[in-house]
């Protein structure tokens, strides 16, 4: 796959965060499902885990790069995908994910990231210069309520919109803040 990024610089580099709440496997249907992801997408997962979201996101036919920090998971995802990553329907990237090169052709993301560089996240994604249609970032509620209040990347050309809500049964452990769905929309110039 050419648009996997070929490495990445440590400048915005992230202290990784390994803490873990697994998304169910319905609900990770459910994201992709509400996200509209066509066959031939390029989908970006970020923070990929073992995969809850890659599997869903391969399943309706996109190409998938699977980004991921930590070794073990990284090592799970390209054993539980062989068959995808054979096919170059998937790339599983071992890098940071606040400090990858963007692809070059058009994208999405679709992503539970976690909680702890939210922020640096959105950041990076309104502020860069590439060809990001949608983003589909699963985030606390209350984030996702407070950047569609304030339309917090509308002025680098996002518009931001509350996409879905997950019961905290759709994690497990379940975690001790609600979740929901930021979805950041490149507006049409
Ligand atoms: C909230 S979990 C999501 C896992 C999976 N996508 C899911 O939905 O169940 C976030 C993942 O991001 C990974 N991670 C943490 N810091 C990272 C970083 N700086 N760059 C890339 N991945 C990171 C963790 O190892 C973890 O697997």
């Amino acid at each position: 796959m050419s648009e996997v990024p070929g490495g990445h610089s440590r400048q915005t580099a992230a202290k990784p965060f390994w803490g873990w709440h697994r998304l169910q496997a319905d609900w990770a249907e459910a994201i992709v499902t509400a996200a509209g992801v066509r066959p031939g997408e390029l989908v970006l997962d970020l923070g990929a885990g073992t995969g809850a979201l890659t599997e869903p996101l391969l399943d309706v036919g996109a190409r998938v790069i699977a980004v991921e920090l930590h070794p073990g998971r990284v090592t799970r995802l390209r054993r539980r995908f062989a068959a995808a990553v054979a096919d170059r329907r998937l790339a599983v990237v071992q890098v940071d994910l606040l400090a990858f090169h963007w692809p070059r052709r058009p994208f999405r993301i679709v992503a539970n990231p976690p909680f702890a560089i939210t922020s640096p996240l959105i950041m990076r994604i309104t502020s860069s210069d590439h060809r990001l249609r949608q983003a589909d970032l699963l985030l606390k509620r209350s984030v996702v309520r407070d950047r569609v209040a304030r339309q917090q990347g509308h002025a680098s050309g996002f518009t931001s919109s509350a996409a879905l809500e997950l019961p905290r049964h759709a994690f497990t452990p379940r975690p001790p803040v609600d979740v929901g769905v930021l979805r950041l929309t490149r507006r049409r110039s």
